[in-house]
């Protein structure tokens, strides 16, 4: 036998072997959704029971795990999009799901995070305006929705609508969080907004809205969150014509919406003239994507 076909017959053996752990792997996610059904039980075939299976720190943190062990001259990059077509096809094995998403005419930036993030089966329900897109995830027809990451000039921004209740739907992840590859708009950011719990991974960001009657200065804000530990990566205003003015601010590390943190700041920045609290709420977090140093590959080499 030459060397070709004898390389050949290797490629196959390991095709199979790859193939028999893909399909004992699918499998496993079968059990595990059946797990979490037994916990909270599902109650028809919506988007919105979607939320009880997905579980993006959990993904984030496997992610995170093969890149850091992955040797030779497949480039990380694919080594992510490969689990993430995997993982998300495994997610809508578990149970439904749908992902609305921004995409006006002529903008098919977030469209394509959405596509590369959750697979090229997933049903996408597209948006011409965000405040539909965000609609989709709080009436049920969708699981996520894929959104602008926040600018600090915009007006009447989708994450004033995140305050006022437990019930509402939080951001849960940012995208991409691998490389952006050849993706039509590579520097667009997206945070992805849905009902599923957060949880922590070691490397999170999280999203707090401070509500108050009177504006406080951005660096007696950043001081009681730093007083905390929380160190702030930034501080947009949010103006709208409807409502009252409020700040999206972004932390370091994980503050879930009971962390006991918030108080201590609503405390230290105390009240305005009129005697009434400031509020803090959080608003979700998400796992920090890949970083380039992470994602960067073995230099080039081989045969060309
Ligand atoms: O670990 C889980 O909870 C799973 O459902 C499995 C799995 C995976 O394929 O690894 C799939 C979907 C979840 O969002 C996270 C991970």
């Amino acid at each position: 036998m030459d060397e070709l076909n004898r390389l050949r017959r290797q490629i196959d053996a390991i095709d199979d072997q790859l193939h028999d752990l893909l399909m004992r792997r699918t499998e496993l996610a079968v059990a595990v959704g059946a797990a979490k059904a037994a916990k909270q039980p599902v109650s028809g075939n919506s988007p919105a029971e979607g939320a009880k299976f997905i579980r993006p720190a959990r993904e984030a943190k496997i992610l995170r795990r093969l890149i850091a062990r992955h040797r030779g001259k497949l480039p990380k990059a694919v080594v992510v999009r490969m689990w993430r077509e995997m993982i998300s096809a495994l997610l809508q094995v578990e149970g439904p799901f749908a992902v609305a998403v921004y995409a006006p005419q002529g903008q098919p930036g977030y469209w394509d995070l959405a596509r590369d993030h959750y697979g090229s089966r997933v049903k996408i329900l597209t948006f011409s305006r965000v405040d539909r897109a965000l609609s989709a995830v709080m009436d049920g027809s969708a699981t996520v929705a894929v959104l602008p990451f926040p600018r600090e000039d915009e007006t009447d921004s989708w994450w004033r609508r995140l305050i006022g209740s437990p019930q509402l739907p939080h951001i849960i992840a940012r995208l991409p969080f691998g490389d952006p590859g050849n993706q039509r708009n590579p520097d667009l950011q997206a945070l992805v907004v849905g009902r599923t719990p957060t949880e922590p991974t070691d490397r999170d960001h999280s999203l707090l809205v401070l509500e108050a009657p009177e504006p406080i200065s951005r660096s007696a804000l950043r001081q009681a969150l730093a007083n905390v530990g929380l160190e702030t990566s930034f501080i947009h205003g949010g103006r709208d014509r409807r409502g009252p003015d409020l700040n999206l601010v972004e932390v370091a590390g994980y503050v879930a919406a009971q962390d006991p943190r918030l108080t201590l700041v609503m405390n230290a920045l105390g009240k305005d003239t009129l005697g009434r609290d400031a509020r803090l709420h959080a608003i979700g977090a998400y796992a920090e994507p890949l970083t380039k140093a992470e994602l960067a590959d073995e230099p080039a080499g081989g045969v060309h």
